[in-house]
C-alpha cells in the first residue's frame, strides 16, 4: 500500500475490513436520503453543471470522494488497539474538543481503551525531549472542550519521521490521528510514507486544523469560525473608537499568513470596514500613474466624506511594502508587521496633507485563535472526531477528514496539501467584501 492510491481521489486501506463494526446496530438500519451518503457511494467533486461537463467524462466517471461515516466492517480489533493524538502547529479554536471527541468516540463506541496522548506535537515522538505519553480516557477528557488552546500541547519545528515511526512502533500504535494545518499534514503524509516502506499496519488520519482556513477541499477549518467571530469583536471596539472621535481612523491587523479569510469574514460579519486588504490583493499606498487613488488618499477621502474610515488588514497583505523576518522552526515565512507600517504611513499622509485625524491601531493577535470553539465549531469539531475515529477503525489512512460541499468527506492527505486555499478576488466572497466596504477593486 502507497499513501495515496492509484487515483488522486482514491483513499489508501490498511488492508480488508473484515470484523463487524461495532456501531452495526446503529447504522445497519440507515437508508440513503439527501441526508445520508451511503458508504459505497462518493461525493462529487464538482457542484457546478459546466465544471462537471468540461471534465468530459459519463456522469458515473466524474471524480469522487470517499463519504465520511461509520464502516459496516472495521480493519482494527478494538479490543487490541492501542490509538494515538498528536496536535501539531499554532493554537486554534476546537482543538480540545477534537481530543475530547476522538478519545470519546474511540472508548464508549468502539470500546478502545488504550488511547495516547502525545505531547507538544511532533517533539513528543523524539525520545531526547523526554516528553510523557499521557493517557487519555473520558474521564481525563471531559471538560477540556471548555478551554481554548490544547490540553496536550503543540509545537512547531521539523521531527524525523523515522524516529517518529520508531516510536509508533514502541509504543505499539495501530491509529494515529494528527490535528494540525498544512505543515503537520506534510509531516503526516511522511509519517504514512514511512509507516508503508515498513509495511507497518498503522492508520495516520489527519484533522486538518487552521484559522487561516488556507487547506483546500474542505469548505472550513474548524476554529475558522470561532476565530473570525472574535475578529469581529476587536472590529466593532475600534469602529466605536473611530466614531466617537473625529476624523476618527481604526486600523486592525489580522492573522492569515496566505490567505485572507479571516480579515474578509471577521470585516464582513461587522459590515463597518471600508476597506479590507488581503494577501492575495496587491493594493498600492499612493496614487499611481494614471491617477487611480491609492490607499492613503482613499483613506483620507472616506474620511472627508464621512467622518471616518476603518482599514482591517490581513497580516500577510502588502508583504512588498514591508521586510519579511525569515522564517520560523517549521520553515513558514515570519511575516514583516504590515500593520505596524500602515500606522505610520497613514499618520504620516493625514500631517503631510494638513488634515486632523485621530488613529487608533489595533492588533489582537493571539486572542483571537486562543479561545474555546463557539457552539458552532464546537458541533463541527465533534463530527469531524466522529468521522476520523470511523475512517481509522476502518483501516484508512495518509487522508484527512473535512466537510466537502456540506457532506462529511475523506481527502487523500496528498491531495489535501496540494495546494493552498485562498481568497479568490474573482470569487463571490471577495465581491461581497468589494459591496460592503465601497472600496475599488484596484487599490493604486
Ligand atoms: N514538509 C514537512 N515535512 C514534515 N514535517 C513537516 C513539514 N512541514 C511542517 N512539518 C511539521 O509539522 C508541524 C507543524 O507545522 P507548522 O508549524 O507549519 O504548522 P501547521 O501544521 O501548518 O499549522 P498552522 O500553520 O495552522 O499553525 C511542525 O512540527 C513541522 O515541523
Ligand atoms: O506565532 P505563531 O504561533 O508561530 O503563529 C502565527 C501564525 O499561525 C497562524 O495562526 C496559523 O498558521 C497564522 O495565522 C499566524 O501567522
Ligand atoms: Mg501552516
Amino acid at each position: 500500500m502507497q499513501p495515496g492510491g492509484a487515483s488522486q481521489w482514491q483513499i489508501a486501506t490498511l488492508g480488508t475490513a473484515r470484523l463487524d463494526s461495532p456501531l452495526k446496530p446503529l447504522i445497519e438500519a440507515r437508508e440513503r436520503s439527501e441526508n445520508y451518503v451511503d458508504e459505497s457511494d462518493l461525493v462529487l467533486v464538482d457542484d457546478v453543471l459546466s465544471t462537471a461537463c468540461e471534465r468530459g467524462v459519463p456522469v458515473e466517471q466524474l471524480p469522487g470522494l470517499e463519504p465520511g461515516g461509520p464502516r459496516r466492517k472495521i480493519f482494527f480489533d478494538p479490543s487490541k488497539l492501542r490509538a494515538a493524538i498528536v496536535t501539531c502547529g499554532g493554537l486554534c479554536p476546537g482543538l480540545n474538543n477534537v481530543v475530547r471527541g476522538v478519545v470519546d468516540e474511540l472508548w464508549w463506541q468502539y470500546g478502545v481503551r488504550r488511547i495516547h496522548g502525545i505531547r507538544n506535537g511532533y517533539e513528543g515522538f523524539i525520545a531526547s525531549y523526554g516528553h510523557e505519553v499521557l493517557d487519555l480516557t473520558p474521564a481525563s477528557v471531559r471538560g477540556i472542550d471548555e478551554q481554548g488552546g490544547t490540553v496536550l500541547g503543540t509545537s512547531r519545528g521539523q521531527q524525523d519521521p523515522e524516529e517518529v515511526v520508531d516510536c509508533l512502533e514502541r509504543l505499539g500504535i495501530g491509529v494515529l490521528f494528527v490535528v494540525g494545518g498544512d505543515g503537520s499534514m506534510r509531516g503526516a503524509l511522511r509519517i504514512a510514507s514511512v509507516v508503508a516502506e515498513r509495511g507497518l499496519k498503522i492508520s495516520v488520519v489527519g484533522i486538518p486544523k487552521t484559522i487561516d482556513n488556507d487547506i483546500p477541499f474542505i469548505d472550513h477549518s474548524f476554529g475558522f469560525q470561532t476565530a473570525f467571530a472574535r475578529a469581529a469583536e476587536t472590529i466593532r471596539s475600534v469602529v466605536v473608537e473611530a466614531r466617537s472621535t473625529p476624523h476618527g481612523v481604526g486600523l486592525v491587523k489580522l492573522m492569515g499568513r496566505h490567505s485572507g479569510f479571516i480579515a474578509a469574514y471577521a470585516a464582513l460579519a461587522r459590515n463597518d470596514a471600508d476597506f479590507v486588504l488581503v494577501p492575495e490583493v496587491p493594493f498600492g499606498l499612493d496614487d499611481d500613474a494614471d491617477g487611480r487613488p491609492g490607499l492613503l488618499s482613499l483613506v483620507q477621502q472616506r474620511v472627508a466624506e464621512r467622518g471616518n474610515a476603518i482599514v482591517v488588514v490581513a497580516e500577510g497583505a502588502g508583504q512588498d511594502l514591508v521586510p519579511g523576518e525569515g522564517v520560523d522552526a517549521s520553515g513558514n515565512a515570519v511575516l514583516g508587521d504590515v500593520g505596524r507600517y500602515l500606522r505610520r504611513r497613514l499618520l504620516d499622509s493625514f500631517a503631510e496633507a494638513g488634515r486632523p485625524v485621530n488613529l487608533r491601531y489595533v492588533d489582537p493577535s493571539y486572542a483571537i485563535r486562543s479561545v474555546p470553539a463557539n457552539g458552532y465549531d464546537a458541533v463541527f469539531c465533534l463530527r469531524l472526531a466522529h468521522a476520523a475515529v470511523h475512517a481509522a477503525m476502518a483501516g484508512r489512512t495518509a487522508m484527512v477528514v473535512g466537510r466537502w460541499h456540506g457532506r462529511f468527506v475523506h481527502v487523500p492527505t496528498e491531495l489535501a496539501i496540494s495546494r493552498r486555499n485562498v481568497v479568490d478576488p474573482h470569487g463571490d466572497l471577495w465581491l461581497s467584501v468589494l459591496e460592503a466596504t465601497g472600496q475599488p477593486p484596484r487599490i493604486g
